[in-house]
């Protein structure tokens, strides 16, 4: 599989000197935990190490409104603190299933001409003394800033992960505005938490003014099914889910170039890190990216999107990142984490030095990793809005450019596209997106190996809603020793947003389909702009579910890893636009897809994971928005509660079901096709079986299954085929019928 390269945009003129950083004034309590390998401590206030000391400022902190900590509570390294380390579950299907959502964006959407020119006469080339030749690791053959521990260092039982399936973000249109081309002001820029403000200064000590020019390269692949198979290998209660996904393991490489930026760049040095105010659930900060110390050319691209203020996600890792620090970084969801990755990595293309234009294959200055294509083209997306007015800045000499892509296909071109091990011998910036996504088994592999590839000396940063203690244990496997670990979720508050009503609903299974059809119509009845995603256990139950409701008109659309890419990418897009509609989805679409509006999510089952359930709650209550989330539980599923305990997940009174809605929905199911229920059946039991409290006891994961069976309105399980029984464990279980 070969990557292709496009031609990059051309820049034109070189840019005014970037504003300074001089203050920062964040709106939301933000944890920012320093740690120091052995010594992990939280320190709120008071900076124990010299080195950040003289960062902060000895100001005192000006508490909120609500008297509440400080924020920034910061770490540095990744000690666990307490708390054994978390198996994961391997499973499943749906991870791989976006892969082919995305094959639009091969069009030239993403292409660009590039040019080169004559860096002489470049006025910032003239001013600042840009270099020319091979772009360079200034800081290669030393790893000032601490070393990094290989996974193999790192304790963690190898045979469960439990998570499964991770979408993607899409972001070409905002709730808070026209799509993003027009947008000039949104509606973020009102919302302030109001509650107790607190100043961050920041000083600008190192005066280094540099020319800086970027060429942004980007190539976007399916996400790593390798990975996925080889977890599944361990799992083989996992493989008959991943059979139903195997299809969609596209092969498509895609690829954009834009030629980056030149901006000119003050350095800054944060002075104080400021107290926020406390408003648990208001995301955005104080800060106007104006006040900081971003390229100009960048500063429109954010404009033109509709920014002004940074999220607090943003406004707390922006300083730490552009000085160079490696960074661990937790914020909830739908808060703006893609853009706080992305800008200070686009300032690293900028200042980075040109390359000789003949260079054939510029390096890979950053690396973006993120677990799913679709996301990947997200993230792609959103760079590309961030650079829009690069390109004409006149730069005359590529310098290196950003990657985008998936683990496994990363891989693959490591491995087998020639040049390419080189081209990554260029990153200074590995950024790993859904994090703890990457770091589980289903990529860990894939990620030794990436990281292998690329040079010690680069800065990484890893940005999740999630980070299970696991994930820190094991990070020391990108991270340097003195990483700071930035939460901005608030200690002691959730990691969900307390305007999401969270409710559990626990019904045996025969009541479930009814159930899920009384909530949704009143639903609707209560909301008619309503815009609702159910999530369900594997791909072939969401097709099943999605048969259902649709036989009792509702207005439905489904996604996961069985529809094509080009229905899942026309499906998606509409979604994201409409009102009135239902998402029937796996977990392809739990974490980052950046739908606006979405007014309910129900899943349908167990989570995969208490992560994967803050996930795919999260395309709820997205950018300070109201929402709400119900979980549908059978009684052998109340167990998953205790793993949520911490958040609010409050019992809904049980909605009943009348004798003409339950004879609806049997008639609903007995329209179905059989092969969709002898899939959605095979599937079912494959995903429990993966789930360690319930596919433990074969017996009675048999006895559930034909449980399920009934509930689909079956008088007789149906038959498996004998080799599936077999790799799932389930040979002579008595209650399976096999073929
Ligand atoms: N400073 C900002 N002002 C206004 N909107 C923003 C800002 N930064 C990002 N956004 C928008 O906020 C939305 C959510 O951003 P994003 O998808 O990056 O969230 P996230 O934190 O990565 O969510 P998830 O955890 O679900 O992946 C996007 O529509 C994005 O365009």
């Amino acid at each position: 599989m070969s990557i292709k390269f496009l031609p990059p945009l051309r820049l034109l003129n070189p840019s005014p000197p970037a504003t300074r950083f001089p203050l920062m004034n964040v709106g939301l309590s933000i944890n920012t935990r320093r740690s120091i390998p052995i010594f992990s401590r939280v320190f709120p206030f008071k900076f124990k190490y010299p080195g950040y000391a003289s960062q902060f400022s000895t100001r005192s902190f000006r508490p909120g409104p609500t008297g509440s900590r400080p924020e920034f509570s910061r770490r540095t390294g990744s000690k666990p603190e307490r708390g054994e380390v978390r198996t994961s579950k391997s499973l499943v299907e749906d991870e791989a299933e976006i892969s082919d959502w995305v094959s639009d964006l091969r069009t030239s959407s993403f292409r660009g001409r590039f040019i080169s020119e004559d860096e002489s006469d470049s006025d910032m080339g003239r001013r600042y003394g840009s270099k020319r030749g091979p772009a360079r690791d200034r800081d290669s053959g030393s790893n000032r800033g601490g070393g990094r521990e290989g996974f193999s260092t790192k304790r963690r039982r190898e045979s469960d992960s439990d998570e499964f399936g991770e979408p993607t973000r899409r972001r070409t249109e905002s709730t808070f505005g026209p799509p993003r081309k027009n947008r000039g002001t949104t509606g973020l820029q009102n919302e302030k938490s109001g509650r107790g403000e607190r100043d961050l200064w920041f000083k600008r000590d190192d005066k280094r003014v540099k020319g800086e020019r970027g060429f942004i390269d980007y190539d976007d692949e399916v996400e790593g099914g390798e990975g996925e198979r080889k977890r599944l290998m361990r799992n083989p209660g996992g493989l008959v889910n991943r059979e139903e996904s195997d299809d969609d393991d596209g092969n498509g490489v895609f690829e954009k170039n834009v030629l980056s930026s030149t901006g000119l760049k003050e350095e800054f040095d944060m002075k104080d890190r400021p107290s926020m105010s406390t408003s648990s659930d208001s995301f955005m900060s104080e800060t106007r990216f104006d006040q900081c110390s971003i390229s100009p050319l960048s500063l429109k691209g954010i404009k033109d999107a509709g920014y002004e203020k940074m999220t607090v996600v943003q406004a707390a890792t922006l300083p730490v990142i552009v000085k160079g620090k490696d960074v661990l970084a937790k914020a909830k969801t739908g808060t703006g984490k893609t853009v706080a990755f992305l800008l200070p990595s686009i300032e690293v293309v900028v200042k980075s030095p040109p390359l000789d234009r003949d260079q054939k294959r510029p390096p890979i200055i950053v690396l973006v990793i993120c677990p799913t294509r679709e996301l990947a083209t997200q993230a792609a997306t959103e760079a590309n809005t961030l650079l829009k007015y690069h390109p004409s800045i006149g730069v005359q000499v590529v310098i290196g450019g950003i990657l985008v892509a998936t683990p496994g296909r990363l891989k693959d071109h490591i491995e087998n596209t020639s040049g390419f091990a080189t081209r990554l011998m260029g990153v200074k910036v590995l950024v790993l997106d859904e994090a703890d996504r990457l770091l589980d088994m289903g990529f860990r592999k894939d990620i030794e190996k990436i990281i292998a590839a690329i040079p010690k000396q680069r800065q990484t940063l890893m940005f999740s809603a999630t980070v299970p203690e696991e994930v820190r244990q094991i990070c020391h496997a990108a991270l340097k020793r003195d990483h700071e670990f930035i939460n901005t979720v608030e200690e002691g508050t959730e990691d969900t947003h307390s305007k999401v009503r969270q409710t559990h609903v626990i019904a045996p299974l025969d009541k479930q389909f009814p159930l899920l059809y009384v909530i949704l119509k009143d639903h609707i009845a209560d909301d008619p702009d309503y815009k609702v995603i159910v999530f369900c256990t594997t791909a072939r139950v969401t097709g099943l579910v999605a048969g259902l409701l649709g036989e009792l008109n509702l207005n439905i659309r489904e996604i996961h890893s069985r529809k094509g890419q080009a229905y899942r990418t026309r499906v998606s897009d509409e979604f994201r636009k409409s009102r009135g509609l239902i998402l029937v989805t796996s977990d392809v679409s739990a974490r980052g897809v950046d739908y606006p509006d979405v007014t309910l999510v129900i899943q349908v089952g167990l989570p995969a994971s208490r992560e994967q359930y803050i996930h795919r709650l999260g395309r709820t209550g997205r950018k300070g928005k109201e929402g709400e989330g119900i979980l549908l539980l059978a009684p052998w599923e109340e167990f998953f509660l205790s793993t949520v305990k911490d958040l609010p997940i409050t019992e809904a009174p049980m909605p009943s079901i009348d004798p003409d809605t339950k004879k609806k929905v049997e008639r609903a199911l007995s329209q179905l096709d059989m092969n969709s229920k002898q899939t959605a059946y095979q599937a079912w039991l494959g995903y429990y079986n993966s789930q360690k409290k319930v596919g433990n006891d074969k017996y009675r994961l048999v006895e559930l299954a034909n449980e399920f069976s009934r509930s689909m309105g079956l008088d007789t399980p149906p038959a498996i085929p004998k080799l599936v029984l077999g790799k799932m464990g389930l040979r002579n279980i008595p209650g399976l019928r096999s073929k």
